[in-house]
């Protein structure tokens, strides 16, 4: 198989195809038992695409997203649907002032948004954004004339997409309800503790990718889940920080490998003791519940969705502030890909 994808820094030597192939083989083939072969065969096909209406659109609804132009998904946002499996929607139109008509995202990841249960008027947090498809989700929820959303990413590059991602699709006027910050989302304080909803969307290992990618599955080994794990859990633990309780924080990933999904969320759990617990997530229109109390969606038997991996976690109402987590290092040096390395502060306008 001739290598594919992004080229890794020079400073990670890439390993053999075959011996990481192998390895990755058999570590997947011992989490997932018999499932293994048909979850592969499905993360290996193209990704499935919804269509998310945009509701601050400002022309008719478009010929795509009509009935009969694509089938509605069961989901509380009411205007999502899919295409039938191997058809894709048409680019959204812009309408007058170039706001978009939907966007195209894995339903799976609405699931995750939807853990969040959103009001209206809800303060929310989106720690780890760019290139920003949840956070037009989230949008979809709230009223921005009461509601806020602060969209956070480490990447000063992927935060300049994640501004022209929300310029399309939050009109100008009210584009002071929605802020882009560039921080290391596991710093101290970086936030404050003033939201009511945390999205953390962490960066992971990415399987899909990773196994249509192979130049970056050559930089995988056993160790990369526990080492994203590691940063993971820091993440979680500063947003939980964050939270004005009693607040909901949803940690979510993409990742296969349990360690960086029920372990990172048992973790947390463990140092906020009494303060955190996990809301159960309730019957979803795909998926399957994990022990812990989260969701896991897998291609294999979604239609193709997913992976994706959210746990809806509680912050209790509590007076006195969530303790500093324990320095938990850096975590660095195996990202295989959705990383924000070059972080740095700052803060301004979305639009
Ligand atoms: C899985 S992607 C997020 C996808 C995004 N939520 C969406 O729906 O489009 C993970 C993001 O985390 C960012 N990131 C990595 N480390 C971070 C950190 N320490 N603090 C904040 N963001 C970080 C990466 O730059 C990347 O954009």
């Amino acid at each position: 198989m001739p290598p594919r994808g992004k080229k890794p820094p020079a400073h990670e030597k890439p390993r053999p195809l075959e011996v990481v192939a192998e390895e990755y083989e058999r570590h997947f083939r011992a989490h997932f038992g018999a499932r293994w072969p048909a979850l592969r065969t499905a993360l290996l096909s193209p990704c499935v695409h919804a269509a998310l209406a945009n509701k601050r659109y400002g022309a008719g609804a478009p010929a795509e997203l009509a009935d009969g132009g694509a089938e509605a998904l069961p989901l509380a946002l009411a205007c999502c649907r899919r295409r039938a499996r191997g058809e894709t929607f048409a680019p959204p139109p812009a309408d007058a002032s170039g706001l978009l008509a939907y966007y195209l995202i894995d339903a799976a990841a609405l699931l995750a948004v939807e853990a969040l249960d959103i009001s209206p008027g809800d303060q929310v947090l989106d720690v780890c954004s760019a290139p920003g498809g949840k956070a037009v989700a989230i949008l979809q929820h709230l009223d921005l004339s009461r509601g806020q959303l602060v969209c956070n990413d480490a990447s000063a590059e992927r935060c300049a997409r994640l501004r022209r991602v929300l310029g399309q699709y939050v009109p100008r006027e009210q584009s002071a309800a929605v802020r882009v910050t560039q921080h290391d989302g596991a710093a101290h304080s970086a936030f404050g503790r003033l939201f009511t909803r945390v999205l953390v969307d962490a960066p992971c290992s990415t399987d899909r990718h990773l196994l249509q990618n192979t130049l970056e599955l050559q930089r995988w080994t056993t160790l990369s889940p526990a080492k994203h794990a590691e940063r993971q859990l820091s993440l979680l633990c500063r947003a939980l920080q964050a939270a004005r309780s009693p607040a909901v924080v949803v940690y979510t990933t993409s990742a296969l490998d349990a360690r960086e999904n029920d372990g990172v969320v048992r973790a947390a759990l463990q140092r906020f003791p009494e303060r955190v617990r996990v809301r159960a997530a309730s019957q979803m229109p795909f998926g399957e519940p994990t022990p812990l109390g989260g969701w896991l969606v897998l291609p294999d038997t979604s239609g193709g969705w997913g992976p994706a991996y959210f746990a809806a976690l509680l912050v209790a109402d509590v007076a006195a502030p969530l303790p500093p987590p324990e320095p938990v290092g850096d975590g660095g040096g195996d990202d295989s890909s959705d990383d924000g390395s070059d972080a740095s502060t700052g803060e301004e306008g979305a639009g």
